[in-house]
């Protein structure tokens, strides 16, 4: 199944504490950002890639697109306050296509077989989206006293990438636009408007890049991957 893929990276890395865009940051001598590029450039199901930038990042990222030779790219429109602003920045620049994914730049690891089966599941069904099942037992806190504990058994943890028709996601970006809705995903904009959004299995490797640690473990995965061929 054919689709675009938006990549919002038109982040600041508060949480990393690098001083600077965590994109730029090196997993095994290569920028986060161009980790992830290269899965989509590689995949032949990825017919386009639009990247969120910040304005005074996108000269450097051109340039980096050119060192690693990144063709895909279509268009790189500036990104917003949030990542929500990010992405909706990029569905307003495309053309409409049938499948659009939305991937966190700052998630380096995720596969083409899951790219393949969300991608999948979209075009069936119009929504589809990567997660994880909880593993930690879960409790919600209130100041420092437990409130309750959580039925685990249907509690999953959302990554992505998440796929949807365009013209669905298009939509529920600019209502939530037009109302002042603020989401975490894309996938809550799209519930907003009743509709069902599928979960497909992903794995644990698909970590976002968003503390220190997180490089730590992001390069264990880098090596065990290169050893296994
Ligand atoms: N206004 C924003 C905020 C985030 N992002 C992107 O959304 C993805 C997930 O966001 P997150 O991990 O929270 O990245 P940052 O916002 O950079 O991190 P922090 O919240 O720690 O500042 C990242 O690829 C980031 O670049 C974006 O395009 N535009
Ligand atoms: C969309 C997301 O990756 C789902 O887990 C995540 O919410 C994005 O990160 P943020 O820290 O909430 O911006």
């Amino acid at each position: 199944m054919q689709y675009e893929v938006v990549l919002p990276a038109a982040g600041s890395g508060k949480r990393m504490g690098a001083g600077q865009n965590k994109l730029f940051l090196p997993l095994l001598e290569k920028p986060i950002l161009m980790h992830t590029l290269e899965i989509f450039e590689r995949d032949h199901h990825c017919t386009g890639i639009w990247l969120a930038v910040k304005p005074e990042e996108k000269a450097f990222i051109e340039e980096l697109l050119e060192r690693y030779h990144i063709t895909k790219v279509k268009g790189l429109p500036a990104g917003g306050e949030e990542r929500q602003h990010s992405v909706h920045s990029c569905l307003k620049a495309m053309e409409q296509v049938e499948i659009v994914l939305v991937h966190d730049a700052a998630r380096p690891f995720i596969t083409q077989e899951i790219i393949a089966q969300l991608a999948k599941v979209a075009y069936e069904e119009g929504a589809a989206i990567a997660g994880v099942r909880a593993k930690d037992t879960m409790k919600k806190v209130r100041g420092t006293v437990i409130a309750e504990t959580i039925e685990r058994d249907s509690l999953w943890m959302i990554q992505t990438p998440q796929a949807f028709r365009f013209d669905l996601l298009a939509e529920a970006a600019d209502v939530a636009e037009k109302v002042g809705f603020l989401g975490t995903d894309e996938a809550m904009l799209v519930e907003r408007l009743g509709h069902e959004v599928h979960i497909v299995e992903s794995s644990y490797e698909n970590l976002k890049m968003t503390t220190q640690e997180d490089l730590l473990f992001g390069e264990a995965i880098l090596r065990k991957r290169v050893n296994e061929g």
